[in-house]
């Protein structure tokens, strides 16, 4: 049977994927499958589905009380993480829209997070406030064999990556390594060449590799965060990058930023917003406030869309992607 595949591709500051809302099948697909489908639709330069992906949000129904929804995260290599901050508000969206409701939490791998619809950021750009969480700083659980296998790494130089940058390693819960640079660092070479070696799957540092970010300070409550993100590469932002830079940022900042104060994220693809919490249980947790935009709804063959073949796809634009060049087009190039 030529089953049809409904997705919607969408972003979260320019961080882009395709939403495959699992229940629209007799049976969601088996674990292959999606890996297969991710690797296939998220091609660039033509060779995917239209302009290609950053991963595949997969929406699955869930068994927990109060909990809309289950969102999995598959990495454009077929990777799968624990955890997709930009993802999750564009799935808030759709499962909020889906079921009438403006807050409520969706499962994820580790935990049932809370979301909450909030203001338009702009005329036709929603966005939704979602919750970062758990934090860790233990090597075991980041997967981190570095400096004679240090327990935590927090704001430490590691040698064997670089003779001068200081490094933060944290998992929110999926693992983030962070240095705060100079602008000249920031856009230049060295985070390519450290994120492209922690993703090797060869260095023994990371063997599961790591979402690397360089975080350049521009002001009061105010951040550049570029990321090189595992199974990816480099991403127009990454939002458990962006908030795992933001508690960084809180913690060895307080000179410019504090608990509780709202942060302005830069990025490539645009801005976000960020708060660090730290709970009455002494535990970290992060707000992350950005847009949840839906570019268009495709439609392909499934068998089609698992062999490589796009040649029957079609899609109905929402208009919403203009309204976000016009909201970044605002952004003030300070
Ligand atoms: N590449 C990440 C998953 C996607 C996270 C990112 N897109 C975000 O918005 O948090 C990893 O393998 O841990």
């Amino acid at each position: 049977m030529l089953m049809a595949v409904k997705m919607i591709k969408v972003h979260g500051s320019g961080n882009d994927f395709y939403l495959l809302d699992q229940t629209q099948f007799p049976e969601p697909l088996n674990d292959q499958d999606l890996q297969q489908l991710a690797i296939n639709i998220c091609k660039r330069d033509g060779a995917g589905l239209y302009e290609g992906a950053d991963g595949v949000l997969v929406v699955d129904k869930s068994e927990h009380p109060q909990v809309l929804g289950r969102m999995r995260v598959i990495n454009a290599d077929g990777t799968e993480a624990s955890m997709c901050g930009n993802g999750l508000r564009t799935v808030a969206r759709y499962l909020g829209t889906q079921n009438s409701q403006e807050a409520f939490r969706v499962q994820t791998m580790y935990a049932d997070l809370k979301v909450q619809a909030v203001a338009d950021f702009a005329k036709q750009v929603p966005a939704f406030s979602v919750e970062i969480s758990p934090v860790s700083f233990d090597a075991q659980t980041l997967g981190m064999h570095a400096n004679h296998d240090a327990t935590t790494i927090i704001n430490e130089k590691i040698p064997a990556l670089s003779a001068d940058l200081k490094f933060s390693a944290v998992a929110v819960p999926n693992p983030h390594l962070i240095a705060f640079v100079d602008h000249d660092t920031l856009v230049g070479p060295e985070l390519g060449r450290i994120g492209k070696w922690m993703n090797d799957g060869q260095n023994d540092i990371f063997p599961d590799g790591v979402n690397v970010s360089f975080v350049e300070v521009l002001g009061k409550n105010s951040i550049f965060v570029r990321t090189f993100e595992r199974g990816v590469g480099f991403t127009n932002a990454c939002g458990t990058a962006m908030s795992a830079s933001s508690l960084m940022y809180v913690l060895l900042h307080q000179e410019s930023t504090d608990f509780n104060q709202e942060i302005h994220v830069k990025n490539p693809g645009g801005m976000v917003k960020t708060v660090v919490h730290q709970g009455a249980d002494e535990e970290y947790w992060m707000e992350l406030i950005g847009n949840a935009t839906f570019v268009k709804i495709v439609m392909i063959p499934l068998s089609d869309a698992l062999a490589d073949d796009f040649s029957q796809a079609s899609a109905t634009v929402t208009g919403e992607q203009s309204a976000y060049e016009d909201f970044v087009a605002t952004l003030t190039t300070a």
